[in-house]
Order: structure tokens, then C-alpha cells, then sequence
């Protein structure tokens, strides 16, 4: 064993609900990334830093592949392929509950078509799901998909070998100094964060045509006037169309009110301050079509 230091980049990629947020924030070891029910609703490239005595591996989390069909699908494109190319390591999840299917075959294809020479490897989350007889089906049929660098079983939620597999990304990235000072967990600005924890918050509970088409976006912290140590966060919430503001905010507001309460909570946690939440939500038409809107929801690639 090499007793050099190693720094360098790896993402996961997959199809939407295959457990790319959730092992992201095992192996990182804090909430960072959004996870959720409902599929898509990580949509930017987010970056958790493992630092360790031997290593520093810095992960990109990938938004949920689909095929595009808005502006903002397309984009999401771009954003995963600029990734592929740049990190040092992929790692490709498949649930271990879920067969294999056309959406996993058309990604395992374009990773051979767009990442180059950058290592795969074959990750099957969800173990704890599964019984081993259907656990071993599963990483046999990953093996015939396509050439992987290795193959390795995981469960996020039960945290079996999530520390294997970090070891295993840390064999593929270069020798190399610390490329971020050791306290740093993510370098994603901390509007960013919050706008996420609203935004998970909403889509918590909320019915099934809502997270294609809601934004969070956060445009002011300040300190709240007349209450020292306390900080005020504007927050807005973009939906689409006026049916979409009514199921935010709920019979009387209630549901939007129990969204800021629940926020509020982990806001404060992230600032490390007492926070008063300022919540709005508003009907931006269309905004997954409007160039204008996606810059100033934080989409420009
Ligand atoms: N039982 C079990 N459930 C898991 C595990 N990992 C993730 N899940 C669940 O699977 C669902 C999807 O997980 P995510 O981490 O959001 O999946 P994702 O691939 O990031 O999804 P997108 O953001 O839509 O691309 C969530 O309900 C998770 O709680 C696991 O190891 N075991």
C-alpha cells in the first residue's frame, strides 16, 4: 500500500430514486443533499468533501437523469455530462429492489459514450431491501450491462459498506495534496442550502404533480432589526400555476406555515442562529421554459 496522499473528484450517477442523495450524505456524513420520496428533486451539482488522514475525495452529486423535455431537462444534461467529464471516479447506482431496466441501460450507454476513460463502478444500494439470493441476482446482472472498474453492494440506510466503497472510490483518484482546507463540507453558498431545505420541506407531503414544477430560491439574510442575534431569511417559493400556489399553502395557509416550522428548524441548525423565516410563495408561469427564470433560480450551467 501506497502511503501518498490521494485528492481527487467523484460523483454518482443513475436514474432518478436510486439512492444517489442519500449515499452521498452517508458518506459525507452531513445533510447536504436533498433526498425525497419523489423522484428529481436533486437539481444541481452539490460538492461534500471526505477529508481523511490518507485522502480527500470530493463528490459531486448529479441531478436525476431524464430524458429532456423542458429547458430545464436539457440543461440538467449538460450539467451531468460536464461532470463525467471532470471527475476522477463514477459511481453508478442500481437498486438492489428494483430489476434493471431501459432508464439504467440508456445511462450505463452514455457513460460509455461520455465519460471517457473515467473509472465506473457498480454500486447496488438499498440492500437492506432485499434477501441475499435476490442481492446476488442483482450484482450478476449489473456485471452484464456493461465493464465496471468493481462491483460493490450498499445499503445507506443500514450503513453496510459505505465505508468500503469510499475506500474503493479513494483507490481511483491521483496522488495529490488537500485541495480544500480539512473543516469544509461543502463549498454550495449557504442561500443555496437553505433554498433546498425549503424546497424538500414543500415536496414533503405534497401531492405528485408538484416537484417538477417548484423552485425555492432565498434572497436575503439579514440581521432582524430590534432582535440581536436573530437573522431574518426571505425565502420565496416558485410554483407554476395558480392551482400549484393553492396546494402550497394549504386550507388557510396551514400547509406553507407547517413548511416554514419544519424549514425553521433546520435553518436555524445551519446558521447556527435564531432565525425568522420570511415565506412566500409565488406563481412564476412556465418558469422551467424561461431562460430569465432558471438564471435567477440558480440553473445557469
Ligand atoms: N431502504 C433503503 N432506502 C433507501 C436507501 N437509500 C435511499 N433510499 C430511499 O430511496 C429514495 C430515493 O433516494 P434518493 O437518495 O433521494 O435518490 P436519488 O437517486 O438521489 O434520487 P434523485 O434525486 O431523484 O435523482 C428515498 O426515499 C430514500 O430514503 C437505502 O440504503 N435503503
Amino acid at each position: 500500500m501506497s502511503s501518498e496522499h490521494r485528492s481527487g473528484f467523484g460523483c454518482f450517477v443513475g436514474r432518478p430514486n436510486t439512492g444517489k442523495s442519500t449515499l452521498l450524505n452517508a458518506v459525507v456524513g452531513q445533510k447536504i443533499a436533498i433526498t425525497s420520496d419523489k423522484p428529481q428533486t436533486t437539481r444541481r451539482a452539490i460538492r461534500g468533501i471526505v477529508t481523511r488522514e490518507d485522502s480527500q475525495l470530493i463528490i459531486v452529486d448529479t441531478p436525476g437523469m431524464h430524458r429532456p423535455r423542458t429547458l430545464l431537462g436539457e440543461r440538467l444534461g449538460e450539467v451531468v455530462r460536464t461532470v463525467w467529464s471532470e471527475v476522477d471516479v463514477i459511481g453508478f447506482t442500481i437498486p438492489a429492489n428494483e430489476k434493471i431496466g431501459p432508464g439504467d441501460r440508456r445511462i450505463a450507454e452514455e457513460l460509455t459514450e461520455q465519460a471517457g476513460k473515467t473509472p465506473v463502478i457498480g454500486i447496488v444500494t438499498k440492500t437492506d431491501l432485499v434477501k441475499p439470493e435476490q442481492l446476488v441476482a442483482q450484482l450478476m446482472a449489473l456485471e452484464r450491462i456493461r465493464p465496471f472498474a468493481d462491483i460493490i453492494p450498499v445499503s445507506a440506510k443500514a450503513d453496510f459498506q459505505v465505508q468500503t466503497l469510499l475506500d474503493l472510490m479513494v483507490t481511483h483518484i491521483p496522488v495529490s495534496p488537500r485541495l480544500y482546507p480539512d473543516a469544509e463540507v461543502t463549498d454550495e453558498p449557504v442561500e443555496t442550502r437553505i433554498a433546498e431545505i425549503i424546497r424538500e420541506a414543500t415536496l414533503d407531503g405534497a401531492r405528485e404533480e408538484l416537484p417538477h414544477s417548484l423552485a425555492a430560491l432565498v434572497s436575503e439574510i439579514l440581521p432582524r432589526e430590534g432582535k440581536p442575534g436573530m437573522l431574518t431569511v426571505f425565502a420565496t417559493i416558485y410554483v407554476e400555476r395558480e392551482s400549484q400556489k393553492a396546494i402550497v399553502l394549504g386550507k388557510g395557509g396551514e400547509k406553507l406555515a407547517a413548511v416554514g416550522r419544519s424549514s425553521r428548524t433546520q435553518i436555524e441548525e445551519l446558521l447556527g442562529s435564531r432565525v425568522y423565516l420570511d415565506l412566500h410563495v409565488t406563481v412564476a408561469k412556465e418558469w422551467q421554459r424561461d431562460p430569465k427564470q432558471l438564471r435567477k433560480l440558480g440553473f445557469d450551467a
